[in-house]
């Protein structure tokens, strides 16, 4: 996209001025001027309407009104300058109800009052709406702040669609304003109408509007993020429906400190409905009632033991998981978005519930549960019964680390039979064997290769050769710690192999863990299953680069 860098150059070009300029009193607010547009330059290239801090009144703050003049007095020039030329009205009916505008002014009030206009949904993040108008009782006004040539998130779009449907059912006339009418406007009532006409194609609903306002046009971006908005299920007109099943003990009770700022969050974009858990069986069962209520998302709020039992009730559904990281590790979080996750942001994770796209990722099943993570016999399993609940509201996440020293220092060995897909079984002694589905670096034993890959279809078996010595065992731990870092097997004292199914038995019971949570059986059995759970993620990048503007 253009702008971003144009904004960049303009500043880059002041501050070159300001620097040559001998006057100080120039300097400055040449200075000032390069400022102010280097930051909005960020914003754009970020998309990042919140710069301006908008509020819902359709008001800037004092603070940035004088932050961002240079900005602002640029944008209002060029909007009235842009408008003079115009020839089109700028209000037009496009659809029974239903306005495309420029951005409003006083100047714009009797005609609004004319056409009996009694709603303004105003997409720009850069104007401050006609007060007189937003402040009167008899005008439903909604502001959903966009960055000029840009379009709105995926919760901005949900949130502007649904009030659309609810003014327009409630028989009130509604503008939609962007600054001349052209792009963001237009991009919002295409996907209105197309929301009402689900089996029209994007040309024909465009090609209705330009019926009208020829000059209505979307830049490539536009277009690709409402093609993707309609494709993901976001063109909908009604809020749709998240079950929140929540653990109160995860993380040392992060729920209960988060629960009302969650549920007002979410609240803008779901109807919400929220429950809490006892233990894992009460996880699993809501959420399969959750399904068979056609819930539109569910969320899993807590650490992994929670994930992993609501994810069992969704696997193989279309209908995604979100993922609120409320527990101790989140090691799923971690190796799906990486260590961000660990630093928990609330916003951040509501955002990718309300913004994110569900991605579609393996899972394994082993014995008939779900492994989202890894299946680990030895330590692994040592270090989680380790890791109890009060340990882990102590210390947090070191309570896994911990746990990890207690039982490489106990340094047991077990004797398995382990058959990799087709080939022979054979008899392996070892201290440790994880079976890995996704597993971030922070998960040592499972990274025989580095990081297991979560959507290839393959399960990543790592195992420790049984050591006499304390030495031999923190070396292959060392060598773990070095496949992670650098993604290259050393493979002296440790071992690994790609497979889709892998059994295991021993002469006695086997004692393992599953994603954090402990079991016993006589005999493992893990198979992948490829592209089984869809779960939300962040948006990609928009990656393209060309942008012929709207
Ligand atoms: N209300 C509750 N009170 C106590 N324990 C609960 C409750 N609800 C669920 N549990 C138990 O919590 C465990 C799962 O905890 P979870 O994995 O979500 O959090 P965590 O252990 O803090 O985080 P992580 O696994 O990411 O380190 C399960 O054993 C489950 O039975």
């Amino acid at each position: 996209m253009f702008i971003g860098p144009f904004y960049s150059l303009v500043a880059a070009c002041l501050f070159t001025i300001s620097w040559w300029i001998p006057n100080v009193l120039l300097t400055l607010l040449l200075s000032w001027c390069a400022a102010a547009f280097f930051a909005v330059s960020i914003a754009y290239w970020r998309n990042q309407p919140r710069l301006f801090r908008k509020r819902q009144s359709g008001q800037l703050p004092r603070i940035s009104q004088w932050v961002f003049a240079p900005f602002f007095t640029f944008t209002h020039l060029y909007n009235r300058w842009a408008r003079k030329r115009d020839v089109a009205p700028p209000v037009q009916q496009v659809a029974p109800g239903l306005y495309v505008g420029a951005r409003l002014t006083y100047k714009d009030i009797p005609d609004l009052q004319a056409q009996g206009i009694d709603g303004i949904l105003d997409v720009t993040a850069e104007f401050e709406s006609v007060d007189r108008f937003t402040q009167s009782q008899a005008v439903a006004y909604l502001s959903v702040p966009v960055l000029d040539h840009a379009y709105p998130s995926r919760s901005q779009l949900m949130r502007a669609l649904q009030w659309l449907h609810q003014q327009r059912q409630a028989g009130h006339k509604v503008v939609v304003h962007c600054a001349l009418g052209r792009g963001r406007s237009v991009m919002v009532v295409a996907a209105y109408l197309w929301a009402l006409s689900p089996h029209h194609s994007l040309e024909d609903v465009l090609g209705d509007i330009k019926m009208v306002r020829p000059k209505a046009h979307l830049n490539q971006r536009q277009r690709r993020a409402l093609v993707r908005f309609q494709q993901s299920g976001a063109l909908r007109l009604a809020r749709p429906i998240a079950w929140i099943i929540a653990n109160p003990a995860a993380g040392g009770k992060k729920w209960r400190k988060h629960r009302d700022y969650i549920q007002a969050y979410l609240g803008d974009g779901y109807r919400l409905v929220v429950h809490q858990t006892r233990h894992n069986r009460r996880s699993y069962q809501l959420a399969c009632r959750a399904v068979s209520q056609q819930a539109d998302v569910v969320i899993a709020a807590g650490g992994d033991g929670t994930v992993n039992a609501v994810a069992r009730a969704l696997i193989n559904t279309a209908i995604p998981l979100g993922v609120l990281p409320l527990g101790t590790a989140n090691a799923l979080c971690h190796a799906l978005w990486g260590i961000k996750t660990k630093f928990l942001n609330i916003d951040a994770a509501c955002d990718v519930i309300l913004d994110g796209t569900p991605r579609t990722i393996d899972t394994a099943r082993c014995n008939g549960k779900v492994a989202l993570l890894v299946v680990g016999v030895g330590f692994e399993q040592q270090m989680i019964r380790h890791a109890a609940r009060e340990q882990k509201n102590q210390l947090g996440q070191w309570a896994y680390l911990q746990g990890l020293l207690g039982a490489a220092s106990q340094n047991q060995a077990i004797d398995l039979t382990v058959q990799f897909d087709h080939q022979a079984p054979q008899l392996i002694r070892t201290t440790s064997m994880v079976v890995a589905n996704a597993a971030p670096m922070t998960t040592l034993l499972a990274q025989g290769q580095g990081q297991p890959n979560y959507a290839d279809g393959k399960l990543d078996v790592t195992w420790l050769t049984a050591s006499s010595t304390k030495t031999d065992t923190a070396l292959s731990l060392m060598e773990l710690a070095f496949a992670s870092l650098f993604e290259t097997r050393l493979g002296r004292f440790t071992h690994y192999q790609q497979v889709t199914r892998v059994s295991i038995r021993a002469t006695s019971v086997i004692d393992y863990v599953i994603d954090g949570e402990l079991y016993r059986d006589r005999k493992l059995t893990i198979d992948a299953q490829p592209q089984s759970l869809a779960i939300l993620s962040p948006p990609l990048p928009d990656t393209a680069q060309s942008d012929d503007n709207a």
